[in-house]
């Protein structure tokens, strides 16, 4: 088959060496001639060749990362050829299980953009010498080229690549298999040489379709993550990072960490668990920061426990402590042992991570924060604009135990519902917990028994917590009285001092009469 692309490709070769020699000879001929031969060989050139070619290699210039532009086209013509061209190739893609068809070599396909004709062909380029190389694709110069009309340069240049490159861009996220990153401990990478973070598949099924919560706030939540999602220009406008940060809160159980992979799997982005305690100092932490990627959350799990935010008073006084150990030994004992125990990390580096001069780089990036004690974290950490959401996850509500019920029965409504229902208004108990009740623990165990387990267990909460109210109850009237006791001993003992100093007076006053007497 002759190709057009191809056709117009040998066609524009022999006109570009006849250009070639010609800029060899023009200064032989007169200055008036060499004017008309160039004017009618363009002429004759737009006549003949009125198409124009974009070349795109895979590995430009001697750089050994494949060209983006080429992996995108590369994405963008195997979801638009593979019904289209007639011989493909099958590619596993890199990480994932799923193949991916692409058009094979010196195949070529045709599409439309508002109007405007363009042909894709892709080729290899023979390699000319014989050298052995240790890169396979030192002889697999691939390259696709682009031919369209020269009167659609604008449309093509400007809006039609745009749309190729976007659209690759987007395939192979949607493609791709995300990970899940856990940074390194400090010793474990030399120099720049490995990553600092470490990565597995990540799979977390869970969604915010399984995630119980009100179904009001979840929707809530949902909007406000696509709609960050979708905002690059508006942040670009506002003179914003395009970055959001989450601080989940509450009791151990409610569903904080669940919550980040249902985020993850609606965005589509990869997570970072930031482990703090083996980050070892600002530095690090920042150099942690630049090796992340775009599209991604980074959690900072029980932010409560990670970071001691006495930690640069406390460095303070061991380095005071330090200066009293005279023995040299000591003091790198005491040192190295101090190193091991705890990061470096400050609050202030934390607070720069979050929201510093380098907190820009790469964009489109979430921040959660989870803890158990929101009431222990530094005011400054969770301001808006470091955490502009706070979300309180407590102890699940009827409305997110629907949820559950259908998730772990297929259960929509049920007579032992309302019982349920009343149990958790009056007693309180996690999403975990709840789930744990639902679970089944035989085969036999139909959806009659996991409720009524459920009940039970929420009665014995309820009966739990009353027994815990009236020892609470009692706790504080013991240290009532205990407190009123010591009140009343503590008024005797003054009265009683009071005492002794007046009859002590009064024999002072008796003995000075009796002198002055
Ligand atoms: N809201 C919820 N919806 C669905 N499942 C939940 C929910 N909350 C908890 N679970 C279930 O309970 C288990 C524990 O939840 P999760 O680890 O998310 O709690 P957590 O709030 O992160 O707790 P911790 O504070 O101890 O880290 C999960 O495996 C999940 O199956
Ligand atoms: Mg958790």
């Amino acid at each position: 088959m002759v190709m057009m692309g191809e056709t117009w490709g040998q066609l524009g070769s022999v006109i570009a060496s006849a250009m070639f020699v010609w800029a060899m000879f023009q200064n032989y001929f007169p200055h008036q001639l060499r004017g008309r031969i160039e004017r009618y060989g363009h002429k004759l050139l737009s006549l003949v060749y009125p198409y124009i070619q974009i070349t795109f290699n895979e590995y430009p210039g001697d750089g050994f990362e494949r060209c983006k532009a080429f992996i995108a086209i590369e994405r963008y013509l195997a979801a638009n050829s593979s019904a289209r061209a007639k011989r493909l190739k099958a590619d596993l893609v890199k990480d994932s299980e799923s193949l991916v068809l692409s058009m094979d070599e010196h195949e070529e396909i045709s599409e439309e953009y508002e109007g405007a004709k363009v042909w894709w062909a892709s080729s290899k380029n023979i390699p000319t010498s014989q050298s052995i190389s240790f890169y396979p694709r030192e002889d697999d110069k691939r390259y696709y080229t682009l031919t369209f009309h020269r009167k659609d340069r604008d449309v093509i240049t400007k809006a039609y690549l745009r749309h190729v490159l976007d659209e690759g861009k987007a395939i192979a996220v949607r493609s791709r298999q995300r990970k899940l990153f856990t940074n390194n401990k400090s010793e474990s990478w030399y120099g720049y040489k490995r990553s600092m973070w470490t990565h597995v598949v990540f799979d977390h099924p869970a969604t915010f379709e399984t995630w119980a919560l009100d179904p009001k706030r979840k929707q809530d939540i949902i909007n406000d993550l696509l709609t960050f999602s979708k905002a690059k220009n508006y942040y670009a406008k506002v003179g914003k990072a395009w970055k959001r940060g989450y601080l989940l809160y509450g009791p151990p159980g409610t569903g904080k960490s669940t919550m980040v992979a249902a985020m993850a799997n609606l965005l589509e982005y990869d997570v970072y668990d930031l482990e703090l305690t083996a980050v070892k100092d600002n530095t690090e932490l920042r150099k942690l920061l630049i090796d992340t990627t775009s599209k991604s959350i980074i959690v900072i799990e029980d932010i409560d426990c990670s970071l001691d935010l006495t930690g640069q008073r406390k460095s303070k006084k061991e380095k005071d402590e330090k200066k009293e150990v005279k023995d040299a030994e000591d003091v790198k004992k005491a040192r190295e042992a101090s190193e091991s125990k705890t990061s470096q990390v400050t609050l202030s580096g934390l607070l720069n991570f979050i929201d510093g001069l380098w907190s820009a780089c790469g964009g489109e990036r979430i921040i959660v924060f989870t803890t158990n004690y929101v009431e222990k974290l530094d005011p400054a950490l969770i301001r808006r604009g470091r955490m502009d959401k706070h979300i309180e996850l407590s102890y699940c509500c009827f409305e997110a135990f629907k949820v559950l019920a259908w998730n772990y029965l297929d259960l929509e409504s049920h007579p032992l519902f309302s019982t349920i229902s009343k149990l958790l208004e009056e007693t309180n108990m996690t999403p975990a917990d709840v789930a744990e009740n639902l679970m089944p623990k035989s085969a036999e165990e139909g959806t009659e028994t996991r409720l009524e387990n459920l009940i039970k267990a929420l009665e014995a909460a309820k009966e739990e917590a009353k027994m815990k109210a009236v020892e609470e109850e009692k706790l504080l009237k013991a240290e009532k009285e205990e407190k009123l006791k010591a009140e009343k001993e503590d008024k005797e003992k003054a009265q009683n001092a009071e005492g002794t100093t007046g009859k002590q007076a009064l024999v002072t006053d008796a003995k000075e009469n009796g002198v002055k007497g």
